[in-house]
């Protein structure tokens, strides 16, 4: 955005979005009124107001430059679908209209047979069906109208990542009204859960991208030596953004602003090439979908810059991994939100029942925590280098945990004061926001009025660690609610419930250093899980109690589970297998061929000294072919047992077998492999390396 263009961002905000301002001025009033009662409360809408919704919808569209429409959709691939048609109609005299039906827009037949289904379908069952979400605003992208929609079987499961979140964040919904209706709040309509998420990503020049197969096909480094300078003089985060840097981001924010994405903080992160968007917060189905297009723009306008945008979650081995970081609350639709401490009794009591619940579920659910965050990219940052361990807990500050811990021990919360704390009867203590002390170490943090979760994956769609998220409170809510709405004594209760959720869940609160080795001991000792890898993580997502706790939200089927199950096992073999081809291919195609051309001239060169003059030594030619020809045969030994790995892989049907042995046998292969090649490269000479280096990636923008 130009200098004097500044001034129209509230023109341009959200221009590419029918959002209500459009809807407002487009619709007839009660056409108008009809789609918001479908928006707010879930109302079918019937045919003839998706008729003149939809045409509103395609005058404003083609307006705008569209030809085209499309269902745009979120199938389990974790990126997003499209399938454009054009608004064109025949008529008899040869010539076309732009028409677009109420009927086009409620419901899609995409064909969908391609995408994985875990076995939900087969391709001649293969129908797939996409069915508009209203709650989540039609926009333009590449001159198509896009309307978000859900994507579901012939048989009714779904397909996607957008239902199961609609229904979790329906089950929220339903079970905090029951909570609020018991403090007397009897105007609140409707609860929804937000989120602001925080995007890390990389940036490295595209000329050097495109020389690197595995960043081409696998979106990380599977070879690199460490350069001489990593991250260690923290001189990259926070610092002044270099000018190539910052002319993407400032073309990034106007694309994004455009579609009415609040796009909101960005700076440099803490390797070299890796930064940061954290956007405002929004209801967590458009934060999804928003979320979803910002990794899209942020790809398609890193190439018109000459860059690409790397959003793996561990590009280099070493350095900073990119996380997402997932900052959660409730809100009312008065816009009160639940995790915000009050001033009075019954607003404190209110809080602490809502922050009671989120320990509660965090802990029973510590393992659905954890499968929500698995991916094979992600097993390689959590845990390293300042990305939270594979272990859940809860950061909560030490004066939160003080107050909890008084309220448990019925002891006065600070010592001046008479008596013990009432929940319901006494105010709490003040505590200033800053007081809960930002832990970076925290998987998962209360941050004043939010929870952070910071294990998610960059690469992620924020679909799956909500739907967790949601359920799992839902679920806590839900049994207090059915504690207290029997209760005769409500305040009585309440102290007592509170008191026995910190009683037996206070092993999940941790406040300390997350990274630290004394902690893995503790939180052994404390019995919480540490699923250190994918395949481990992933059999607790089918497990009695998780399929108990989806279906009783009515989040998924156990069918759906099971499918989920298998796509999530078979993404993660498939991912290795395709990390272990081509390492396979970049070391016997370039880096063994790069050697054994720098071994010729070496040894050329010694031949040529010693023609030249017997009395020559050569030490540094011996020495030297003596290391690179120890090094090279054990490149190319290591080559040979992978690709046997890989033979082993293939004998392999079962999807867990395979994703067990990825995990263990194929990956020690590719660390050994890795392991001699890294070594090969600090030996070989510039010239004859075939690919660009961590250096040259990490510090050539
Ligand atoms: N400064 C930070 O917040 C670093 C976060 C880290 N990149 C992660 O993976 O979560």
């Amino acid at each position: 955005m130009t200098a004097n263009c500044a001034n129209k961002l509230p023109d341009i905000f959200g221009s590419m979005v029918f959002d209500d301002r459009a809807m407002r001025q487009r619709l007839p009033k009660e056409t108008y009124r009809a789609l918001r009662n479908t928006i707010e409360n879930g109302k079918k809408l019937d045919v003839n107001i998706a008729n003149v919704v939809a045409n509103a919808m395609k005058d404003w569209a083609v307006e705008r430059g569209c030809t085209h429409f499309t269902h745009w959709f979120q199938p389990m691939t974790g990126v997003t679908a499209e399938k454009h048609d054009s608004f064109i109609s025949a008529s008899s005299d040869g010539s076309v209209i732009m028409e677009f039906s109420g009927k086009e827009l409620v419901k899609g037949e995409p064909d969908a047979s391609s995408f994985p289904s875990g076995g939900l379908r087969a391709t001649f069952e293969a129908r797939g069906y996409t069915a508009w979400d209203p709650t989540s605003y039609a926009f333009i992208k590449d001159r198509t109208l896009c309307i978000p929609t859900a994507f579901y079987s012939y048989s009714g499961e779904a397909l996607d990542k957008k239902t199961p979140l609609l229904r979790s964040m329906e089950a929220l919904n339903r079970q905090a009204l029951r909570i609020l209706r018991l403090f007397g709040n009897e105007g609140v309509r409707r609860v929804v859960t937000t989120v602001g998420p925080e995007q890390e990503y990389f940036l490295v020049d595209k000329a050097l991208y495109r020389q690197r197969r595995d960043l081409m096909f696998c979106g990380r480094t599977l070879y690199g030596a460490k350069p001489p300078k990593g991250q260690e003089l923290e001189d990259h985060y926070f610092g002044a953004i270099k000018p190539r840097v910052s002319a993407y981001m400032k073309e990034l924010d106007e694309e994004l602003w455009k579609l009415g994405i609040l796009a909101k903080t960005e700076h440099n992160e803490v390797a070299p090439a890796q930064h940061e968007l954290a956007s405002i917060y929004t209801s967590t189905n458009a934060a999804t979908d928003h979320n979803q297009l910002v990794m899209e723009l942020m790809k398609n306008v890193a190439d018109r810059h000459g860059l690409v945008c790397l959003l793996h979650e561990k590009p280099f081995a070493g350095v900073n991994g990119s996380g997402k970081h997932d900052n959660w609350s409730l809100s009312t639709d008065a816009g009160q939100n639940l995790l915000e401490p009050g001033d009075s009794p019954q607003e404190n009591a209110q809080f602490l029942l809502f922050l009671a619940a989120v320990i509660q579920a965090v802990d029973d659910y510590q393992d659905l925590m954890r499968v929500s965050v698995a991916s094979a990219g992600n097993d390689h940052r959590l845990g390293a280098n300042e990305a939270p361990p594979a272990i859940v807990s809860i950061y909560l500050g030490d004066v939160l945990t003080g107050i909890l811990d008084s309220i448990e021990s019925g002891t006065p919360y600070d010592p001046q004061s008479a008596g013990e704390l009432r929940v319901g009867v006494h105010v709490l203590p003040r505590f200033p926001k800053d007081a809960t002390d930002r832990n970076r170490t925290s998987p998962f943090a209360f941050t004043g009025n939010k929870f952070e979760f910071r294990m998610l994956g960059s690469s992620f769609s924020i679909s799956g660690p909500n739907i967790v998220l949601n359920t799992i409170v839902a679920e806590s809510l839900s049994r207090f609610a059915d504690t207290l709405e029997n209760a005769d004594d409500f305040d009585g209760a309440l102290h007592d419930l509170i008191r026995r959720v910190i009683r037996e869940h206070r092993r999940i609160i941790f406040n300390g250093n997350s990274y630290s080795d004394e902690w893995k001991r503790e939180a052994e000792k404390r019995g919480l899980l540490n699923l250190r890898t994918t395949p481990e993580a992933l059999p607790c997502f089918v497990s009695p109690k998780n399929i108990a706790l989806f279906t009783r939200h009515q989040i998924f089927t156990e069918t759906e589970m099971r499918s989920r199950y298998e796509i999530l096992l078979e993404n993660y073999a498939k991912t290795l297998a395709i990390e272990a081809q081509t390492m396979l291919e970049m070391s016997r195609k370039e880096i063994l061929p790069a050697v054994n051309a720098y071994v010729k001239d070496l040894t050329a060169a010694a031949l040529a000294k010693q023609s030249f003059d017997r009395e020559l030594g050569c030490v540094m030619e011996r020495e030297l072919l003596g290391r690179l020809s120890e090094l090279e045969g054990g490149v190319y030994r290591r080559t040979r047992l992978l690709e046997e790995q890989l033979r082993r892989l293939g004998e392999l049907s079962s999807a867990k077998e395979r994703a067990d042995f990825c995990a263990d046998a194929l990956f020690a292969a590719m660390q050994e492999l890795r392991a001699a090649a890294d070594e090969l490269e600090s030996l070989t000479g510039k010239a004859y390396w075939p690919f660009p280096t961590y250096g040259e990636l990490l510090f050539n923008i």
